[in-house]
């Protein structure tokens, strides 16, 4: 596989990205998986800490952000919460901050384009909620501004980005890094990586149904 000249730990910029066959797209995943899997127990740890603030006394709530292919798996990430993943269960409060068009157009229009999730996280979220986050540089500035002012407002937050080190890692609470050069490659990674975090989040719920909220819908659809 032909990997362009770049900084190591980074992700491949548009300017210096030479085609990838399909052999060496499937080659890059397989190896970027193999990163996921040291960090399994991360994953676990962040299922269950979503279902400890969802089911806790004050019922908290789930942000999450990211930009381009990143926006669709953040708006992934809070449709499996709401509706579900695998089990049925009551539906938990999340919000995909990417998914608010008239906000965003406002924000983006009216204040500096830095703010465009991190307004909404002042708006919608509370001290003891999360907010995760999906970068595959870990540099894109509003994701670091939005993760600045969850930390500032109490709000525990969990980026899932490419190579580490890069500064949205480093300011979050705890982060989940993809060591692939490739956008594609981390985003797919990031996919499965969420998809982990429901199945445990699934089974932290399950496993304590006294702490669960009823359902005014009683049986799976
Ligand atoms: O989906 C793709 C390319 O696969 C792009 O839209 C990509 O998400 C955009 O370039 C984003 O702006 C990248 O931002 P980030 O992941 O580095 O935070």
């Amino acid at each position: 596989m032909t990997v362009p000249p770049h900084s190591a730990g980074e992700v491949v910029s548009p300017d210096t990205c030479t085609h990838l066959t399909g052999a060496d797209h499937v080659a890059s995943l397989a190896a970027a998986l193999g990163s996921l899997n040291g960090q399994l127990d991360a994953l676990d740890r962040w299922g269950r800490l979503i279902a400890d603030v969802l089911c806790g006394e004050s019922r908290g709530r789930l942000l999450a952000a990211g930009n381009g292919g990143s926006a669709a798996q953040a708006q992934h990430l809070t449709a499996e919460l709401v509706g579900r993943y695998r089990a049925d269960r009551p539906p938990f409060s999340a919000i995909c901050l990417t998914a608010e068009t008239s906000s965003l157009t406002a924000i983006a229009n009216d204040y500096p384009a830095d703010e465009l999730f991190a307004r909404q996280v002042e708006a919608h979220g509370r001290a003891g909620d999360v907010l995760v986050l999906l970068s595959t540089s870990g540099r894109s500035p509003n994701a670091v501004a939005a993760a600045r002012r969850a930390r500032e407002c109490g709000i525990t937050v969990l980026a899932m980005t490419g190579p580490a080190p890069n500064p949205l890692a480093a300011v979050a609470d705890d982060a989940v890094c993809i060591d692939s050069p490739w956008t594609a490659t981390v985003q797919e990674c990031h996919l499965v990586a969420l998809h982990l975090v429901c199945a445990a989040f699934d089974a932290a719920v399950l496993a304590e149904p006294a702490r669960v909220p009823e359902t005014r819908l009683g049986v799976a659809r």
